[in-house]
């Protein structure tokens, strides 16, 4: 616990066969490298926080390896790897365009291109956020990204792919970066978590993955925190308040209240989260992914997009069926209108409140009409 270093950097991915969820990219990565097909310019889109500038280092590495192996990774051995894991080697160049993005800081880089490098094959320049580069920098790279030298391999890396001019695009081999899935990012969390001999409640890294949204970075930061926070021991209970997410339990039990029509039982649930300090959008928000995720489990083929932890599936899946799939897409366009509507609304406790007596009452109006107009309708979408 003492030594506990921040995630992110102990557990940078070493070798492709680690980076999480990018295999599209990593696969192919590690033909061409076998194949001696490699493009001179790549640019890495996607999100923050999942694993560009990873792959673009062990990419670096690799290619320098002096004892490839036959699987497409480094060795970890050579000289060269040793110098990349220690952070120590001076065939990789990292440009951030975002705090240099000036034509003289772009002529730096073109002049060191004209070295060829004086140990190993190549020499790598990653450009991180390359799509703040100003357009006069842009067109002072564009030579070098034509007429590349042959130990030269430029990694352009952005979040914001259609910012980038198609002179560019057209010049590069392009890699689309996809978020984290949340079963994906437990699953690593989880690793360190054995790792660092600590313990968590696989509820509690579900949080964790579903609040970062599929950003490995801050999945890792936000473990950070919480293991300092409980001295290592997470819980749903203490990871939920460290969080300050809204307890999934609130929606099982305001759907329950709206089961039989309870009113009032419906707004002391609300009051309850409103005490807790939460507002009434985190809570109308709340509630359509609760409806959302009870609309995905009427269909197995679609339950995969519902990213919730196995305890809680089983859960969703018992309330789903005491729900007809009408009423469950007129209470979602409810909770739309009332969304739309509360940025605008005075009383906005009023104006959730009138939401939720509507959902009790809208209860008892789809199944009346369901049952006398669309009987088949409703047959097919529950079955
Ligand atoms: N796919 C992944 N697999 C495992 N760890 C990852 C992955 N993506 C990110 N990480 C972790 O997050 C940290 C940051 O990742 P990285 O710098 O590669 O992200 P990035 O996509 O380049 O983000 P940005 O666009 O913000 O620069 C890494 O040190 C690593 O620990
Ligand atoms: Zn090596």
């Amino acid at each position: 616990m003492e030594n506990f270093i921040v995630s992110a950097r102990k557990y940078r991915p070493q070798n492709f066969s680690t980076v999480v969820g990018q295999a599209h990219i990593t696969t192919t990565l590690k033909n061409a490298i076998r194949n001696n097909q490699l493009a001179h310019a790549f640019l890495f889109c996607g999100p923050r926080g999942v694993g560009k500038t990873t792959c673009a280092r062990i990419l670096a590495k690799t290619i320098n390896c002096e004892n490839l192996q036959p699987d497409g990774e480094a060795c970890d051995k050579c000289d060269s790897c040793r110098t990349f894991n220690d952070g120590a080697s001076f065939n990789i160049h990292e440009l951030d365009a975002a705090s240099n993005n000036s034509v003289d800081d772009i002529r730096t880089l073109v002049d060191q291109v004209r070295f060829a490098p004086q140990a190993g094959k190549y020499k790598i320049y990653i450009i991180d956020e390359v799509h703040m580069l100003s357009s006069s920098a842009f067109n002072a790279f564009l030579k070098t990204l034509e007429e590349p030298p042959s130990y030269a391999i430029f990694i352009l890396a952005t979040t914001e792919k259609h910012k980038i001019l198609p002179t560019i695009l057209s010049r590069c081999q392009i890699f689309d970066f996809r978020r984290i899935t949340i079963q994906d990012t437990v699953d690593h969390l989880q690793d360190i978590v054995s790792k660092e001999q600590l313990s968590a409640e696989a509820d509690a890294l579900h949080l964790i993955a579903q609040k970062t949204d599929g950003c490995m970075r801050d999945s890792l930061s936000t473990l950070d925190k919480i293991v300092s926070f409980t001295g290592g021991q997470l819980t749903y209970q203490n990871t939920l308040e460290h969080l300050n997410i809204l307890d999934y339990d609130y929606f099982f039990r305001i759907m329950e209240g709206v089961l039989v029509q309870d009113i009032a039982g419906s707004l002391l649930i609300f009051d309850e989260i409103l005490q807790k300090g939460f507002e009434g959008d985190n809570f109308l928000g709340g509630l359509a992914e609760f409806l959302r995720n009870l609309l995905v489990c009427k269909d197995d083929k679609v339950l995969h997009l519902m990213e919730v932890s196995a305890n809680l599936k089983d859960r969703y899946r018992q309330m789903s069926g005491r729900l007809s799939a009408p009423y469950i897409v007129t209470a979602l366009q409810l909770l739309n209108d009332t969304e739309i509507g509360y940025r605008m609304a005075r009383n906005k406790r009023l104006h959730v409140e009138m939401a939720l007596i509507r959902l009790c009452y809208l209860q008892q109006a789809v199944t009346l009409v369901s049952n006398e107009q669309t009987g088949e309708v409703v047959k097919k979408l529950d079955s």
